[in-house]
């Protein structure tokens, strides 16, 4: 269990970082007010990160900090002001990052910061450069930022890495290479993974004017130059991997039906297609369709229609949730079972079937009964319209013998 300590003595800005906290984080979060409540949590709990205000009245010289920092916690430090001297002094002690309090945004991103952290553990990150020393110090900076790190010594060597480890999602990546060069490099890697997929920070030494833009139309999301503070390396990393996350976000939105929760038809489509151009062979489909559906709607209303749809996606999701499971029409959800001959799919589909119609579904906590038919086939084709259609005519056959019943294209 993921468990943060924020500790903030003053009550307004501890306010703002609850609200704040239980928008952001979905983990537990405890509040300590001063180094002594922080003391008594840090006996109770582990935490995985900490968000800890600079001086408090009973820890007047960062003692709080280095309280964390002694228990292993990352943390990110708020302070009201920052000189060089206590810049130093918190970078030498290993923080995180500083976030200054001087105005509401500073909270959020404070807030922000710690769930990106979170989101960055056990994340996979390379880095591609032939300096030791380079390698070294990038090391330390991803793993204070909870990265997996991993490193390759020039561009064929990241290659190999990228393809060996598809859960890559971070790739930083130095101009001047032996063997391959950075920017042959992104080329290679965009051949395979998009934006959206793996993260690409270009970096170059200093004099390489221009080589920002060339990293960036060659693939890169972002570029660094070389020196870079902390802060900045920092700041660069944790926006390119929110853009990363940000796109995840929105093709989880684009392909995940809103009641169900179940993939969409958009999804569904994509993906079966994706299946059928390898080996098509392997694969078995079904289309399954709620009996009499309409009679549910029109006896209970659109909302009681909508629980019993929700019920049977929980349903499907218990039988069949390591398959491609889909919702793609108003009572219509398709399977496409892997690995499975015709016969030994029509045995699963018949007992999913049978399991159905003894289900009890509740609507308003009222018990209902209902049926479902199905249509199966084997995927003959590597053509997406000709395996639906033989499903769909399956399915249809189904409806007209009796329903409640499984029907294979190949009777
Ligand atoms: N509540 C609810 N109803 C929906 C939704 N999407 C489609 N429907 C309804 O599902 C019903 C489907 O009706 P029909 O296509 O006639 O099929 P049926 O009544 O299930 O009959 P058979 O399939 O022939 O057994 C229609 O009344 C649609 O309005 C939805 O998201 N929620």
């Amino acid at each position: 269990m993921q468990r943060v300590l924020i500790v903030e003595d003053s009550k307004v800005v501890q306010q703002v970082l609850r609200h704040l906290a239980a928008q952001h984080l979905k983990v537990a979060i405890d509040f300590a007010w001063s180094l002594q409540e922080s003391m008594q949590l840090l006996a109770r709990n582990e935490y995985t990160l900490a968000l800890v205000d600079l001086t408090l009245p009973d820890a007047a010289d960062a003692e709080v900090v280095k309280l964390t920092l002694a228990h292993n916690i990352p943390t990110v430090v708020l302070t009201s002001k920052i000189d060089e001297y206590s810049r130093q002094q918190m970078l030498e002690m290993g923080v995180v990052d500083y976030v200054i309090k001087d105005n509401r945004d500073s909270y959020l991103y404070a807030v922000k910061l710690v769930s990106q952290l979170l989101r960055n553990q056990g994340v996979k990150a390379l880095i591609a450069d032939d300096s030791v020393i380079s390698r070294v110090v990038m090391r330390q900076m991803l793993e204070k930022q909870l990265f997996e790190v991993m490193e390759a010594k020039d561009g064929q060597e990241a290659l190999a890495q990228l393809e060996a480890h598809p859960d890559i999602k971070l790739l930083l990546t130095d101009f001047a290479m032996p063997t391959m060069d950075g920017f042959e490099l992104v080329k290679a890697v965009r051949n395979s993974r998009g934006r959206d997929d793996l993260a690409i920070i270009g970096l170059s030494g200093a004099g390489s004017h221009g080589l920002s833009a060339k990293f960036i139309k060659y693939g890169a999301n972002d570029f660094l130059a070389k020196p870079f503070m902390n802060e900045e390396f920092h700041c660069r990393v944790m926006q390119t991997m929110e853009q990363l996350n940000l796109y995840a976000e929105i093709k989880e939105c684009a392909y995940r039906d809103y009641l169900t929760g179940l993939y969409n038809r958009r999804y569904f489509y994509q993906q079966t297609e994706r299946l059928l151009k390898v080996k098509p062979s392997q694969y078995v489909l079904a289309l399954l369709d709620i009996d009499h559906f309409k009679r549910i709607n029109d006896e209970f209303g659109h909302l009681g229609g909508d629980e019993i749809l929700k019920q049977v996606a929980d349903l499907l999701k218990s039988a069949f949730s390591r398959y491609v499971l889909s919702r793609i029409g108003g009572e219509e959800f398709a399977v496409v079972l892997k690995g499975f001959e015709l016969g030994d799919a029509m045995e699963v589909f018949n007992d999913f079937r049978k399991r159905f119609a003894d289900h009890e579904f509740t609507i308003n906590g009222i018990p209902y009964n209902c049926t479902i038919s199905i249509g199966v086939t084997s995927c003959y084709s590597q053509s997406m319209s000709e395996v639906m259609r033989a499903a769909d005519r399956a399915l249809y056959e189904a409806k007209e013998r009796s329903r409640n019943c499984v029907v294979s294209a190949h009777d």
